[in-house]
């Protein structure tokens, strides 16, 4: 069974999590867990962080019509906000014909960063951590036997001066395919276990030992041809690659182009467990290495006025640690991805990245973002003027059809109905 599937939206939440089992094979068991009946309880709460009292239930929803590198795929997006989910299947709709996205990863290498202060001969210092490289290497590899028997580990090493304010110092950097795991506490536990070592080789302090989240040996691509959202309209087209343009030249419109990047993207790292700050932070910083914050993603018209769109982000996510297993829901969500791989996940995920992007910039350029967005945003906006059962509906077609989305004017139509 594919997952370019017409209407999916129009199917009732139970219809839709029967699809999406047939399709990924869940259990009855996992559906359960995924409508919330099952699987998370305050204890599994209080065993994941501190002082809990409850716990907060977000919205699971899947992208249709993603073909990612040949596989249709749900795809499961934990977010609070509307129209996001919708944005994604549109604009995967739109690639589907054309191959789906294709994506690459440049492997699972993470960054460990170890700081060295009070050196009198910074230069030497660093000449003396290559000199001792493989020692370095080897005192990494001897934490993390189960790592190294999977084929990953401490793999290289590099060494910078920097001049801080106060003094040069060096900074170690530890390269660790950490495989299928993000890798914070495999790389943190690599970085302490060796600082007393570097210590000895440079004569200077220690103070840092930990990783870096400009994960930039880890980037995931994704390429796909989208389909002309506006037919043959040539003014159309040009209105989409001028709003790609001043993002990719203006860092005020660059951030709120990644920010509609990082919609889709935060959406399934939530959902499958991932930690969302450490590829948000990733994400930003990528975004601004050459010294201007700029897109995250590029677009080229392409041939029969279809737009080919490319993306290219940090993704530290794994299929172990963290949350990824300990969370019944997650657990699931990696399930109805079907990925084996920390690459595969990555690359759904750029996939994911991308297609949210084009569908905002597809809105952007013609209609706006209010109209679709605040369509999905206002049937929230009448729960919140304290609109109950059938006057959901009736505000929700109200807002709509006359394209009245300000709180005030909700509340008063909803009065207004109250007194019918
Ligand atoms: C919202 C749509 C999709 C409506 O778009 P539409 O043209 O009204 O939709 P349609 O009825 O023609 O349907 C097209 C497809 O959209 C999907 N779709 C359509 N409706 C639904 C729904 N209810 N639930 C789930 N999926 C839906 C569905 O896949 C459907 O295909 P079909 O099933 O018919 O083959 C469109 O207007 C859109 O893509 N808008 C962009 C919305 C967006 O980007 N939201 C993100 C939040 S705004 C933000 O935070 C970031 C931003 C925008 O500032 C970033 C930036 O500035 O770059
Ligand atoms: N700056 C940041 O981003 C920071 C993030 N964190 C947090 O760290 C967590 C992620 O750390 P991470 O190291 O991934 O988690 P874990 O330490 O929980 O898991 C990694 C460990 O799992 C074991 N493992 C089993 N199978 C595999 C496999 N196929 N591939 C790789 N490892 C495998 C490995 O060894 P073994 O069996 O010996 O455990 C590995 O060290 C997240 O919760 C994150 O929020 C923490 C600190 C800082």
């Amino acid at each position: 069974m594919g997952t370019r599937f017409k209407g999916f939206y129009r199917l009732s939440p139970e219809e839709r999590l029967d699809n999406v089992a047939e399709h990924s094979g869940l259990s009855g068991e996992e559906k359960a867990i995924i409508r919330g009946e099952k699987g998370f309880s305050v204890q599994t709460a209080d065993q994941m962080v501190e002082n809990v009292i409850g716990y907060m239930p977000i919205p699971l929803g899947v992208a249709a019509n993603f073909k990612v590198d040949g596989r249709d795929i749900f795809v499961p997006m934990a977010t609070e906000e509307p129209s996001v989910i919708a944005a994604a299947s549109n604009a995967a709709r739109l690639a589907y014909d054309t191959g789906g996205f294709t994506t690459s990863f440049s492997g699972p290498i993470m960054i460990g960063q170890v700081h060295v202060t009070q050196l009198s001969h910074p230069y030497a210092a660093m000449a003396k951590i290559y000199e001792n490289k493989e020692a370095i290497l080897n005192k990494c590899n001897q934490q993390d036997p189960t790592l190294i028997s999977l084929g990953g580990g401490a793999l290289d090493l590099e060494v910078r001066v920097v001049k801080t304010l106060s003094e040069k110092v060096l900074v170690i950097h530890l390269f660790v395919d950490t495989r299928d795991a993000m890798g914070a506490n495999a790389v943190n536990t690599m970085n302490e276990a060796v600082a007393p070592l570097i210590e000895k080789i440079t004569g200077g302090k220690v103070v840092l030992r930990i990783l870096s989240n400009l994960a930039d040996k880890r980037i995931a691509r994704a390429r796909a041809v989208f389909e002309s959202p506006f037919g043959n309209d040539k003014e159309m087209l040009h209105r989409f690659i001028s709003a790609y343009e001043l993002a990719a030249a203006d860092p005020y419109r660059a951030a709120t182009h990644n920010k509609g990047i990082m919609n889709g993207v935060s959406a399934v790292v939530l959902a499958t467990g991932n930690d969302t700050r450490a590829v948000e932070a990733g994400a930003h910083a990528y975004a601004a290495r050459f010294g201007r914050y700029t897109t995250l993603t590029h677009y080229e018209l392409g041939e029969n006025r279809t737009i080919i769109g490319t993306i290219e982000l940090p993704l530290a996510v794994g299929l172990v640690g963290g949350a990824t297993k300990s969370h019944p829901v997650a657990r699931t969500a990696i399930k109805m991805l079907g990925v084996k791989t920390s690459r595969e996940l990555a690359g759904i995920i750029a996939a994911v990245g991308l297609a949210q992007n084009f569908a905002a910039l597809r809105a952007l350029a013609s209609e706006g973002i209010q109209k679709g967005h605040m369509k999905l945003h206002a049937k929230n906006m009448a729960i919140q003027a304290g609109a109950k059962g059938h006057e959901i509906g009736r505000v929700v077609e109200w807002v709509v059809k006359e394209g009245r989305f300000r709180f005030d004017d909700i509340k008063r139509y909803l009065e207004k109905i109250r007194e019918e």
